[in-house]
């Protein structure tokens, strides 16, 4: 029989549909994985902004969980919008009750437009109970920024930002370039506690980024339910956001979203 690989995230919905539940789970079947979800916050939002936060009670997020995971099961799990410390903490959780080590963290804080989508006193919560249950961790540099304390300008930074997250226990850390001044390329970088790998690609001028960090990470975790290595899941899905910004579908009046089904497309012709 041929294996059904599966991959749960556990994230806030985004009405407009270019980035949380919905960039997962577009992500997850154009890379031919079952998707699920765990909802943590329904957010009102388009291309313009964040128009509403309404946040799930701890239960209604615990339950979902729970339901996966005593009968479906997950190869990977992906963590996105979390909201609160109290959220953090019950994920957290239910990731070690269902022995899920498959897992990636992708931080987030504050939506394109600056609405906040992670409250600031959960901050700590994330570096103390989730991120040492974590696979491979992908914050952008302002994220690697209130996760370390520290500025990061240059390559090294980058680099002392990827010892501190790895010191939390977080076994591989990428850090991406999509806010760096770099006009010309986007290097997202990731170490693994003992060196450095860099993924490059062109920088595209464009204004259709939004949820560019949920699909990156996303497809990172739908290729580590295939049983790929971090190194490959990385790699794949760097082309993978790369076709999905350099094809953009140009709709909303706004930070439009990226097109899911370009990687596909690229790939069958
Ligand atoms: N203009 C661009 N051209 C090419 N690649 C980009 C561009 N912007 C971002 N990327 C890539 O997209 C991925 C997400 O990076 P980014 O740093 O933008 O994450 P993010 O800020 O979390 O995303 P979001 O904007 O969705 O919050 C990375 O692989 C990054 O290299
Ligand atoms: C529900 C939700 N989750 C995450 C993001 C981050 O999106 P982006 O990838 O644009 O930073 C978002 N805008 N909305």
């Amino acid at each position: 029989m041929r294996n059904v690989y599966k991959a749960l995230t556990i994230a806030g919905s985004d009405s407009g549909g270019g980035a949380g539940i919905q960039a997962d789970l577009k992500t997850f079947q154009e890379l031919r994985v079952f998707g699920m979800s765990a909802l943590t916050a329904v957010t009102a939002q388009n291309t313009l902004g964040v128009q509403g936060v309404y946040p799930l009670s701890v239960e209604a997020v615990e339950q979902q969980i729970e339901s996966i995971g005593t009968d479906l099961g997950a190869d990977a799990v992906k963590t996105g919008m979390l909201f609160s410390a109290e959220i953090i903490q019950a994920v957290a959780a239910k990731v070690k009750q269902f022995g899920w080590n498959q897992l990636v963290v992708d931080p987030v804080m504050i939506a394109k437009g600056g609405a906040p989508l992670l409250q600031e006193e959960a901050v700590s919560a994330l570096k103390t109970h989730l991120l040492p249950l974590a696979m491979v961790i992908t914050p952008n540099i302002p994220e690697a920024e209130v996760l370390t304390g520290m500025t990061i300008r240059t390559i090294n930074d980058r680099h002392e930002a990827a010892k501190r997250l790895y010191e939390l226990g977080v076994k591989h850390v990428v850090i991406k370039g999509g806010h760096d001044d770099d006009d010309d390329e986007a290097v997202d970088v990731l170490y693994d506690g003992h060196e450095f790998s860099y993924f490059t690609s062109k920088r595209i001028e464009t204004n259709h980024t939004h949820g560019t960090g949920c699909t990156f990470a996303a497809a990172i975790t739908a290729e580590l339910a295939k049983g790929r290595s971090v190194k490959e899941a990385v790699q794949t899905a760097k082309a993978f956001i790369q076709a999905a910004i350099e094809h953009e579908l140009g709709i909303g009046h706004g930070h439009g979203p990226t097109n899911h089904w370009a990687y596909r497309q690229a790939n069958l012709s």
